[in-house]
């Protein structure tokens, strides 16, 4: 049997406030997949998506990372195989230079010299900001600093790639241009997003949480074009975009 890259099991969550977040979510991804999260505003997918690399704990169920429990004793190793990309990429980037930051992972995993390098080389090249490598990231446009934010997390090898929002703020051509470097990863993808058509193009498969509770889990096609829950769950294509017409790329 092949074990899930991501096990999500009874998953319940309530804030220090007694706000129940989350109801018993199960979610279970495959390795190379590639996987929409989608939802209304206050469904629980940021709630969810802190659950995945330990920055919440489990109130009930569990969570696990290809086979290992996240808790205390797994934490380093959880978050060097669950990367998360944040909304915004000014959370994830701090040092001198692009370089700086893309190394600042595998260097606290204690890598050095030339096989460090390569590494930051790699990531680099995956986004295709290795020419921008000794800038430093507030010179950097948004979208470029989004790439540079992917890049931090890519070169932990991570076992899933966790994205918040990636196609927010970011001009048509920028948009376009991070789905063909995602497309090409060979990574295993979570994305939350409003950005239906952007999940289309992405995610074969998606997966809708509404009121701390998965509602849906199907082909992202099947998914949207399902009128009566998308409507049932607040969520809205712009208008004219028909998810049968599209291809899925
Ligand atoms: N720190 C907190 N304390 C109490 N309640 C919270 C806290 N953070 C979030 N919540 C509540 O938990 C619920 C889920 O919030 P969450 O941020 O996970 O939703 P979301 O699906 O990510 O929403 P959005 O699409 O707006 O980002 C909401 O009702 C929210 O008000």
């Amino acid at each position: 049997m092949t074990i899930p890259v991501l096990q999500v099991s009874g998953l319940a969550y309530a804030y220090p406030d007694g706000h129940q977040a989350l109801y018993g979510v199960d979610l279970s991804l495959a390795r190379g997949e590639r996987v929409a999260l989608l939802g209304p505003n206050g469904a629980g997918k940021t709630t969810l998506v802190l659950h995945l690399n330990g920055i919440l704990t489990a109130g009930l169920g569990s969570v696990h990372v290809d086979g290992m429990l996240v808790g205390k004793a797994t934490l380093r190793e959880v978050r060097r195989r669950v990367g998360v990309v944040f909304q915004d990429p000014d959370d994830q980037l701090f040092m001198p230079t692009v370089r700086d930051d893309v190394a600042f992972g595998p260097a606290n995993l204690g890598m050095r010299g030339a096989e460090l390098d390569a590494r930051v080389d790699e990531a680099l090249d995956l986004v295709g900001m290795r020419a921008y490598a000794d800038r430093p990231p507030h010179h950097l446009s948004f979208g470029q600093r989004r790439r540079v934010a992917v890049a931090t997390v890519l070169a932990m090898r991570p076992s899933v790639l966790v994205l918040d929002e990636p196609s927010s703020n970011l001009d048509p051509a920028s948009r376009r241009e991070l789905a063909e470097i995602l497309t090409a990863l060979d990574v295993t993808v979570l994305m939350v997003t409003h950005d239906l058509p952007y999940a289309l193009q992405l995610c074969e498969r998606s997966v809708i949480l509404d009121e701390g509770t998965i509602v849906a889990d199907g082909s992202t096609r099947d998914l949207l074009a399902d009128a009566e829950l998308m409507e049932s769950h607040r969520l809205e294509l712009p208008f004219g975009f028909d998810p049968v017409a599209r291809p899925v790329s």
